[in-house]
């Protein structure tokens, strides 16, 4: 399979966000590395869904930029970032209606040229534009383990399984970057495995940049190549997850006192342990 062309650089540079006094970030800039996976991780409230909001266009910070290679995304809508090849997901499932198949459809909506009367009429251009889009959707629904359930109503499927039509529908906009906001976040042992090993595919296969944010620390370590952490909005970290585990400030923003963390599944917040199977907060 031919890769597109690499993905632009992401970075987000000296970004500021305040609500009423309360800086949520205070000057957070980061680089990610085009068709890499980078995590972005911190306790409650250290501004990673913050993060998320400013790169996806539902935030306009008060300093600071976001750009995608040499494209300047601050302050554009949603609907521009996405069609400038940013998708997201969101943390909790929005999908309850509908097969996977029409799902997906709807994720195609911002690539479908033909307009609404000349599907309506069912004009042989709009007809071979759909049946394009149907094809493609059949693809990523193949890519992302949904095959099986192409033509299921979404209502019938598994909690995992209707996480991943989430992603499915993002990656429908065929995006450059794709954000994933706690993909595992509720799911159990298997369907964890089964998502990390979803997201390992996807990335190889589409050349995507993506950037996670997601409290499971088994998850960020298998899958990211860096590591950016968040704490009370401003990055105490940036490594490798190898470097990360060990890194002295993220054991005091995660544990309060310098200490040892021995195995992944320690490496949360307090009161914030996420066993498998356990919604992550
Ligand atoms: N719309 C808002 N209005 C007021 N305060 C907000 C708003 N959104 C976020 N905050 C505050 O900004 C800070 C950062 O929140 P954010 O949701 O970005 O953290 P987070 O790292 O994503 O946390 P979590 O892991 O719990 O999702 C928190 O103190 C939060 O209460």
């Amino acid at each position: 399979m031919n890769l597109p062309a690499p993905p632009p650089e992401l970075r987000f540079e000296d970004v500021t966000v305040r609500f009423a006094g309360l800086t949520a970030l205070g000057a957070v800039s980061f680089t990610v590395v085009p068709g890499s996976v980078h995590a972005l991780i911190g306790p409650n409230g250290a501004g990673k869904s913050t993060c998320f909001n400013v790169l996806s266009g539902l935030y306009r910070p008060e300093s600071g930029r976001v750009r995608l290679g040499d494209t300047e995304l601050t302050g554009l809508a949603p609907h521009r970032v996405a069609a400038l090849g940013v998708a997201r997901t969101f943390q909790n499932i929005v999908t309850t209606e509908g097969t996977v198949a029409d799902n997906l459809m709807l994720g195609r909506h911002a690539l479908t040229r033909a307009g609404f009367a000349a599907s309506a009429l069912r004009l042989p251009g709009a007809v071979r534009e759909q049946r394009a889009h149907r094809e493609r959707t059949r693809e990523i629904a193949e890519l992302t383990g949904l095959g099986a359930h192409f033509d299921t109503p979404v209502a019938l499927l598994s909690y995992g399984d209707r996480k991943r039509v989430e992603f499915a529908r993002a990656l429908c906009l065929e995006p450059r970057v794709l954000l994933l906001d706690e993909p595992v976040a509720g799911m159990n042992g298997a369907e964890r495995d089964r998502t990390a090993e979803v997201i390992g595919t996807v990335r190889a296969q589409l050349g995507l940049t993506v950037l996670l944010v997601e409290h499971d620390m088994g998850l960020v370590m298998r899958l990211a190549d860096e590591v950016t952490v968040l704490d009370f909005g401003r990055t105490v970290a940036h490594g490798t997850p190898d470097e990360i585990r060990h890194h002295p400030e993220v054991l005091r923003a995660y544990l309060g006192t310098p200490g040892e963390i021995s195995a992944p599944g320690e490496f949360t917040a307090p009161g914030r342990t996420t066993a498998p199977g356990e919604d992550s907060v």
